[in-house]
């Protein structure tokens, strides 16, 4: 249980519920360890047997058989309020873990993201947190339920045993209940196990599906629709496997505990048999120890809960406390419209291992250099660009922007400053209005309408069934490449940051679209430093600056008319490039 210490803040704005969710538990365990126990074999069987009953009026009668529907009345209300109660602040709490969960997502590096699929994450966030509500609510529904209930039912016994003759030694039968706890603890270390197996098997599956989902259209490609199937099934075989043995380890507590309370039941039978006890007495102890048994039964049902509610929390909490690596200074520099002078000085970095993919980079581009990266594939290029905005570390030297290290910037500040256009950009599944206003939120009408004028998007746009209304899909489905393209080239216009980063689309567009983009980057880069990393020999050679990279080493830099003659890389490079056409990368 103290692992979920932590999460007991999130309590405090339902303190009143939770309070009222605990009086509730212990009212139904009053009545169901002692009350109901004390009425019908206290009071109603011996009023109703006894040998004076023949004399009681209807009237009496129904009075007594009325306090049993009573009692279950408001035990009934006490189980209905405690467990409606608990759910509340059992979603409560989940509600702000997966709010936590969120949130730290958004703050993660991007290197966390190569370290764990979407589909583990995505089971991490729903399956995990799923269990962990499940965990919760019905834990909470018997944790003060059932504690209460054994102790009024042990308090009943004592009472009862100490107050009839010779009855105490009938406690002996209680001598059988420490033998339930190791079925318990049996069981629920082995449930531990099996419940990280399982939510970590649910990820696989969740992967399966959710790398299919996103490949539709190269599976049906390249017939892989069997393959495909055969691999989720496997998941899923696994996933049943693991599901099973919980089953059975949660089916075989509950009979063996049942079996456990019957040894104590037989064993007063017998005393009470030779101990003369009266009958009233021995049915009133059989009654509390039967009430007493029932709780230990869900007590450790609820343990079972507990270790899957715990091994869920495992998870999630690998993401909570994972470190975000990148994060604000103590004491930043303030910061506010940057010129956009890029420095590295010395830059080295790995992604994971000691294999440096940036090595001893220095570089200076001043204010306004239009820059492009060329290099063989793998040479480091996109590695360099996505040191800018500081979506990763650099493991050795510094990056600065108008001599400020990005270190000492806070992380909203710099990429407020950067308007980035990806290779493959992605639009949100939400009108294509809302998806340019994700370039400069609080942007007028007319802002982003003039921004998608400078992208030649307007006229597309209003072509639309709802013009610029108009959902755009998953991912911007509904658009073609050069649209989706020019949709995210007008976001970079609104947002009107210094600083662009730009990672030329490698695929063909269609004649027009790739004349309206190439206009519309023209009119884009002017006064920006931009870093483009570039496929086309156009852009390439339109460019001030052009860096040259091989194996993560910056090999010459410089305009193209200068290293035409003296980079045999980049001329290499270039001659491939304007051999091949505009689509060959670099
Ligand atoms: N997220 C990552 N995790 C681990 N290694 C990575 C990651 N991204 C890139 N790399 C590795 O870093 C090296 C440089 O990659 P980078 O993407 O910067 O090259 P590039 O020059 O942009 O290549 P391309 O032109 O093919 O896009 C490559 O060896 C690549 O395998």
């Amino acid at each position: 249980m103290r692992r979920f210490v932590p999460y007991i803040k999130y309590l405090k704005a339902i303190r009143a519920q939770f309070i009222g969710s605990v009086l509730c538990a212990a009212l139904y365990g009053i009545i169901s360890g002692f009350v109901l126990n004390y009425v019908l074999m206290k009071k109603v069987l011996p009023a109703v047997f006894s040998e004076g009953a023949r004399d009681m009026s209807t009237w009496q009668i129904a009075g007594y058989a009325a306090l049993v529907p009573a009692v279950f009345l408001v035990r009934a209300l006490a189980a209905f309020f405690n467990s409606y109660l608990v759910s509340l602040c059992g979603v409560r709490v989940l509600e702000q873990v997966r709010l936590d969960f969120f949130q730290r997502l958004q703050a993660l590096p991007l290197n966390f993201f190569a370290r764990h699929t979407s589909g583990d994450l995505l089971s991490r966030g729903l399956a995990d947190t799923n269990q962990l509500q499940y965990t919760l609510t019905n834990v909470g529904n018997e944790i003060f339920k059932q504690p209460a209930t054994l102790l009024f039912a042990l308090g009943a016994l004592i009472y009862e045993a100490s107050s009839t003759p010779d009855a105490w030694k009938m406690l002996l039968c209680l001598a059988s209940v420490p033998l339930a706890v190791f079925p318990i603890r049996y069981v629920g270390k082995h449930i531990l196990r099996r419940a990280q197996q399982l939510q970590s098997q649910l990820g696989v599956v969740s992967d399966r599906l959710s790398e299919n989902l996103s490949a539709t259209k190269e599976i049906r490609a390249f017939g892989l629709e069997e393959r495909e199937t055969n691999r989720f099934r496997t998941a899923v075989q696994s996933l049943f496997h693991v599901q099973m043995k919980i089953v059975k380890y949660s089916s075989f507590l509950s009979p063996t505990i049942e079996f456990i309370s019957s040894l104590g039941i037989a064993g007063t039978l017998v005393y009470a048999y030779y101990a003369n006890i009266p009958w009233t007495s021995f049915l009133f102890i059989v009654g509390a120890i039967y009430f007493a048994y029932e709780p230990i039964k869900k007590i450790g049902a609820i343990n079972n809960d507990l270790k899957r509610g715990l091994s869920a929390l495992d998870r999630i909490e690998e993401i909570l406390n994972a470190p975000l690596e990148i994060d604000d200074p103590a004491n930043p520099v303030a910061v506010d419209r940057l010129q956009g002078r890029i420095a590295f000085q010395n830059v080295s970095f790995a992604y994971k291992t000691d294999t440096h993919v940036l090595k001893d980079v220095t570089i200076d581009l001043p204010p306004g250099t239009v820059c492009a990266l060329v290099g063989p594939s793998g040479a480091g290029k996109s590695t360099f660009a996505n040191l800018v905005p500081r979506f990763y570390e650099v493991s050795n030297g510094g990056v600065t922007i108008d001599g400020i290290d990005l270190r000492a910037m806070k992380v909203a500040d710099l990429r407020r400053n950067i308007a980035l256009v990806s290779q493959d950009p992605v639009l949100f599944n939400d009108t294509i209005y809302n998806n340019l206003l994700l370039g400069r939120a609080g942007a007028t009408r007319e802002e982003v309408e003039q921004a998608a004028k400078d992208a030649f998007a307007h006229d597309f746009i209003l072509s639309q069934p709802n013009g610029y209304d108009t959902m755009v899909g998953e991912r911007g489905g509904k658009l073609s490449g050069g649209q989706k393209q020019r949709v995210a080239l007008a976001r970079a216009f609104l947002r009107n940051a210094p600083i662009l980063i730009l990672d030329e689309a490698t695929s063909a567009l269609d004649s027009e679209s790739e004349a309206f983009i190439q206009r519309a980057l023209q009119k884009l880069v002017v006064g920006k430093t931009v870093l483009i990393i570039a496929h086309r020999f156009s852009t390439i050679r339109d460019a001030s600056k052009i860096l040259v990279f091989e194996e993560g080493r910056i090999v010459a830099h410089g305009p193209h008319a200068q290293l035409y003659g003296t980079s045999p890389l980049y001329k290499t490079l270039y001659d491939r490039q304007q051999g091949a056409g505009a689509e060959v990368r670099a």
